[in-house]
């Protein structure tokens, strides 16, 4: 336990209170009867394990004295009494791991969802790069990190409460066993009481104290090697995702190198864990073969002093055994407790980075709803994230069915006025009035094509209504997609079959299917030709006569699809002209 607390004394105060925050949203959640009852039986079978090992430390005595003294029947009473307890001890050792196995799917299952949930609200995936770019790897911290937290922690709070019990018990057991040593001291005759229960405590406090020093540096190692893995995976995925453009470039030297800049972060850091864990393992393994004749040769004395029998020795070893097996707690788990460490280290700060990003930065743009169908800006400042302004002011109105072009040279804020109108962009100020219950849809340049079936492509993000294939093989037509018109079942990974402008046009597809009131497009027909651009414009207006339109492009074109154009700079200023 002293090898606990000296431990626990070097993970600081704020650290606990962190980890019992990420605790205690299960344990007192909904599910939190069936988690305690579970956690009550798989206690209950702790203390059985431990009472058990209790019972056959004290075969031990009755077994070997039955050996040293010739007693047949002794020892075949002694062997059916061990089959008893191995019996006993084996359907408890099975259904403890079993049931820790079950409570630890159950936990994690229950922060998995409430950590997507968390990470998906209010677009905080998309805030948390955008506002904070410390927070690497999401994906890890929910797969990997939450798996490793919830097994961890059960791992060493059961391990804890076993130590504890096992210590107490053996405690006692050693006490009663030791008997008194007497040691000649400065002339005198010094005795010392139930002396094996010090030895074994003196033993595990050295013991703990020296791998505390040699294991520390372990918690950063981990913590670093984790992120590197994860840094190496990323730049793996980022080149199947974009292979056809580094094909093109011919960016294979390039993506080599990169790689193996990341891999070279993995292998160094590996490289300083590999030596730390040496250095500990020297001496963790050392520790444990000396663990094994120690209280042998601690308790031999009494053995040749005839103060005890075969069995008393064996019986003490064993329970000195046990007494340094529960003190070594912290000794053994030292790299799961470094690991534990690190892992809760990550998930402070994706809770807090997430937490701070789901709150706009103050003052921001104030969202309104009002129920006339109207969309109205009023005194909008857009700025940049380090503060630059890149629109001043801006006032405007759409009402239904109006169409409103944002043009601007390249940089000027064009997309950012989209993103600030859809509530994603949090560096605004003003107010912006969006009509209630509206149906919004936001096209952007290079539409999202989930994996799966064309047919879920068309209506991702899932359709509000019944919508017939009929339905969806007409705007097909319509958008000049007819060859794909008997694919609707093949699952493709979409955005690596269809050309750009084919991707373009399966936007507008889901623009004719969704049937928004509102439609935003930014630079959705870029790609296109400009007859087939034309013919997409004048399909819009006439399959959807009373949708407003906000489209975002740089070609003159696009003037003649709508009535209004707002000119923007990029340095703030802006002008709004009727077409
Ligand atoms: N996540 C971001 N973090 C920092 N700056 C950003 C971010 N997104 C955009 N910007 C900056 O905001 C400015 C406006 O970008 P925006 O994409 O709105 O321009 P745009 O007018 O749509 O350009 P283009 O015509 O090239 O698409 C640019 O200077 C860009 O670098």
């Amino acid at each position: 336990m002293l090898k606990g607390l000296v431990y626990l004394s070097g993970l600081n105060r704020n650290f606990l209170k962190h980890t019992w925050e990420i605790i205690r949203e299960y344990w007192c959640s909904e599910e939190k009867w069936r988690a305690w009852g579970l956690l009550a039986v798989i206690v209950t079978l702790n203390l059985g394990h431990v009472y058990i090992l209790v019972l056959i430390n004290q075969w031990y005595n009755r077994f070997y004295n039955a050996l040293q003294n010739f007693d047949k029947d002794e020892f075949f009473s002694a062997l059916g009494e061990f089959s008893l307890l191995a019996g006993i001890f084996i359907i408890v050792a099975v259904y403890e791991l079993y049931l820790q196995q079950m409570l630890e799917i159950k936990w994690r299952r229950w922060m998995t969802q409430n950590y997507l949930s968390s990470w998906l609200k209010n677009q905080t995936y998309y805030r948390l790069q955008l506002i904070d770019n410390n927070t690497d790897n999401p994906d890890q911290r929910i797969s990997e990190d939450l798996r490793l937290f919830t097994n961890y922690t059960l791992r060493l709070a059961l391990g804890l409460l076993k130590s504890v019990v096992t210590l107490g018990s053996f405690i006692a057991i050693l006490w009663q066993l030791s008997g008194a040593l007497t040691l000649p001291f400065g002339g005198q005759q010094l005795t010392i009481y139930g002396y094996m229960v010090w030895v074994a405590v003196l033993y595990a406090i050295i013991g703990t104290w020296l791998t505390h020093k040699i294991g520390k540096p372990l918690v950063k190692l981990n913590f670093n090697q984790q992120r590197y893995e994860a840094d190496f995976r990323f730049s793996l995925v980022r080149l199947r995702e974009n292979c056809e453009s580094i094909a093109f470039y011919g960016g294979e030297a390039r993506e080599g190198q990169s790689f193996m800049i990341r891999f070279g972060h993995v292998l160094d850091n590996f490289w300083k864990i590999m030596q730390r864990q040496k250095q500990l393992t020297w001496f963790t393994s050392g520790y444990g073969q000396i663990a094994i004749i120690f209280p042998i040769l601690v308790a031999a004395p009494r053995y040749f002093a005839k103060e005890i029998q075969l069995g008393g020795l064996l019986q003490t070893a064993s329970a000195f055994g046990k007494v340094q097996d529960a003190l070594s707690f912290f000794v053994d788990s030292y790299p799961l407790l470094a690991e534990w460490k690190s892992v809760v280290d990550r998930l402070t700060g994706f809770i807090g980075n997430m937490h701070k990003v789901s709150e706009p930065p103050q003052p921001s743009a104030v969202m309104q709803t009002a129920s006339v169908p109207v969309l109205a800006v009023t005194g909008l400042n857009i700025n940049l994230p380090d503060g630059r302004r890149i629109l001043t002011e801006l006032n405007l109105s759409l009402t239904a069915g109006e169409s409103l072009l944002v043009a601007g040279p390249s940089g000027s804020g064009k997309s950012t006025l989209l993103r600030t109108l859809s509530g994603l962009w949090p560096y605004a100020q003003g107010c912006i009035t969006l009509p209630e219950n509206g149906n919004f849809l936001f096209l952007p340049q290079k539409s999202y094509l989930p994996l799966g079936t064309l047919r879920d492509t068309l209506l991702y993000p899932g359709p509000k209504r019944q919508v017939s294939d009929e339905e969806i093989t007409q705007a097909m037509s319509l958008c000049k997609l007819d060859w794909l018109k008997n694919h609707l079942d093949r699952i493709e990974d979409w955005s690596h079959v269809l050309s750009l402008g084919e991707q373009q046009r399966i936007a507008f597809v889901r623009a004719l299917i969704h049937k928004p009131e509102w439609l935003f497009m930014d630079e959705a027909t870029s790609a296109l030709d400009e007859p087939t651009e034309r013919v997409l414009y004048a399909l819009l207006r006439e399959q959807l006569p009373g949708t407003a339109m906000v489209s975002v492009g740089h070609r003159n074109t696009l003037n003649s699809y709508h009535q209004k154009k707002l000119t923007l700079d990029g340095a703030g200023n802006w002008r709004l002209l009727n077409l």
